[in-house]
């Protein structure tokens, strides 16, 4: 039963008695866990721990609540319901007398999709309680799982809706494109975006970011879809995302956690990995400081004496010691790699690097390039990138082509350091293909991305090719448009379907060797050698 009649009726009478809402919170196994008293027409919900154990089950407890005047659930008690994931709610009301007289009920809509999010029931009278609320619940719980069960594959796993907040003329970049990209993101790291919800606005909420009501709309959405994750396209300070994640019982993640996610995926060398922890760490550190800010301002005792070394700033000092630590182990690896290139540079093979932003087709084309023709040879570094490959052109002439990590736009700065580390390398280069991806409708501002990310490194001196790719997928217009407009030095390729790859594989041949040429003729090889063999003897030591 919901609730046997004795109780109902002590809490009507109760209720009536001191002119206010009553409402118990009952478990499943009968036990009333709290007894709430609200006002005359509201009822707060105490703070409920989480007792569910994934994503599909319902709280656990149900609530049953009195109504002063005859009137059914309001608004305000289904979003409790959904919010809340409340096994069942209930209004009783009141004659005046203070007996029962409706009860009025209604549970999560466990499965459809488009409708409401709950599922609102027909008024009962006292006598038509039933027995059985507990097979209801459960079978209303596994029409859940079953729902949950039924989507496809892919679509069953971290479910997201992507979240967007942009001022109101920002005319830089396009709110859709930006969450284009996140959504982007989102694929590479498993995350299977529902839906997104986009909003303009030029002051954020400070604690919450999105107004409440927008908020709500958001996690209501998100219980009936099944959907566990929120995926920010900003940074979220860490109370934000604790006030968030705590208002709407979800997951919440920010683009700088979506990209930590994604190097650590990627990475496979021991550097990569070491580049990505310490990344995350130093991630990790700035989140404690500023939960540690905020606690000591809670619990700071006066005159400014602090509580003494908190939880946090032990947390945060083995943070900071595994830092020191991980700095020292790459600076190490470093040393290594360096002796390694050196070595290399000795052995004098021409390197190009591609670059250009993340998508762009880079490991397409270096594939495409090197599969096309027979002058290529798979060939694996230990010490570079494990995408580099040699290319063997006529009269002897080879080079190293090596692919690279993607750009992007607003790089967080906790990565760019581990991005920078996985890009030092191209400072060896001969020659820069920069791939763009011209069938995005951002591709200039990527393309200015990839040029602001390369000054940074002080790669812009390095000659460049630049190179459209992906030409298959423009409409004609648009093509022929670019073609009208692009410099001479462009190529346009499609490396899937191997347009263009002969010219672009010329052009590279060409580039390099007139440079090297050109160098051969204005130094004395062996003075750079003798140089280099010194270094490397030290570096031993
Ligand atoms: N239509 C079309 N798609 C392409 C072309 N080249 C690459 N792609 C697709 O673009 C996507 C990205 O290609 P990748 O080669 O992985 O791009 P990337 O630049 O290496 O990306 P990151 O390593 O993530 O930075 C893949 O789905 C490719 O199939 C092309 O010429 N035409
Ligand atoms: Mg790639």
């Amino acid at each position: 039963m919901i609730i046997t009649p004795e109780v109902s009726r002590t809490l009507t009478e109760l209720s009536l008695e001191i002119s206010r809402q009553i409402g118990i919170l009952i478990d499943r196994n009968g036990y009333v866990t709290h007894v709430i008293v609200g006002s005359d027409s509201s009822i707060d919900i105490p703070w409920l721990d989480r007792i569910r154990t994934s994503e599909a089950r319902l709280r656990g407890v149900r609530l049953v609540h009195s109504h002063l005047k005859e009137e059914s659930l309001n608004q305000e008690d289904l979003t409790d319901l959904a919010l809340l994931r409340l096994d069942y709610i209930t209004a009783v009301t009141m004659d005046d007398k203070g007996l029962p007289k409706s009860y009025y009920s209604a549970h999560v809509n466990p499965e459809d999709e488009e409708g409401e999010p709950w599922t609102v029931l027909s008024k009962k009278v006292p006598g038509q309680l039933e027995e059985g609320i507990l097979d209801e619940i459960l079978d209303i719980e596994s029409r859940m799982t079953r729902y949950r069960k039924n989507l496809k594959g892919a679509q069953k796993e971290n479910r997201a809706f992507l979240v967007g907040v942009y001022p109101e003329n920002n005319r830089i970049r396009p709110p859709a494109q930006s969450i284009e990209e996140l959504k982007e993101l989102c694929r590479t790291a498993g995350v299977h975006v529902v839906d997104s919800f986009i909003q303009r606005k030029n002051r954020l909420d400070p604690s919450t970011v999105l107004g409440k009501g927008k908020l709500e709309e958001i996690v209501l959405k998100a219980i009936q879809k099944q959907v566990e994750l929120l995926v920010f396209d900003l940074e979220l300070t860490p109370s934000q995302a604790k006030k968030i994640s705590d208002y709407a019982d979800l997951k919440v993640l920010d683009r700088t956690q979506l990209i930590l996610d994604i190097f650590a995926r990627n990475a496979t060398s021991r550097d990569g990995k070491l580049q990505v922890e310490l990344a995350q760490l130093k991630y990790l550190k700035g989140r404690l400081s500023e939960l540690d800010d905020n606690m000591s301002r809670l619990t700071g005792g006066i005159g400014g004496r602090g509580p003494g070394e908190t939880k946090l700033e032990i947390g945060k000092r083995r943070v900071e010691e595994r830092i020191s630590r991980l700095e020292q182990e790459l600076k190490s690896l470093k040393k290594r790699r360096e002796i390694a290139r050196r070595r290399r540079k000795k052995n004098e093979i021409p390197v190009c690097g591609i670059v250009g932003y993340t998508n762009a087709g880079k490991s397409t084309l270096l594939n495409a390039m090197t599969n096309s023709t027979v002058l290529s040879e798979d060939k694996l570094f230990a010490t570079l990138d494990p995408t580099s490959r040699r290319i063997r052109f006529p009269e002897e002439r080879e080079i190293i082509i090596s692919d690279t990590v993607g750009f992007i736009h607003d790089l967080p700065p906790e990565l760019s350091n581990a991005f920078k580390a996985t890009l030092e390398e191209l400072g060896d280069s001969d020659l820069l293909v920069h791939v763009v991806d011209v069938s995005n409708p951002e591709f200039r501002q990527q393309m200015e991305a990839v040029e602001t990310i390369l000054e940074d490194l002080n790669l812009s001196d390095i000659p460049r090719i630049l190179v459209f790719n992906k030409v298959d997928g423009l409409p004609e217009e648009a093509r022929n448009e670019l073609l009208r407009e692009a410099d001479l030095d462009t190529i346009y390729v499609s490396a899937i379907q191997g347009f263009g790859l002969e010219t672009l594989l010329n052009r590279i041949e060409e580039r390099i060797y007139s440079q090297a040429e050109a160098k051969l003729s204005s130094t004395k090889p062996w003075e750079e050698d003798e140089e280099l063999e010194e270094e490397t003897e030290k570096t031993y030591v």
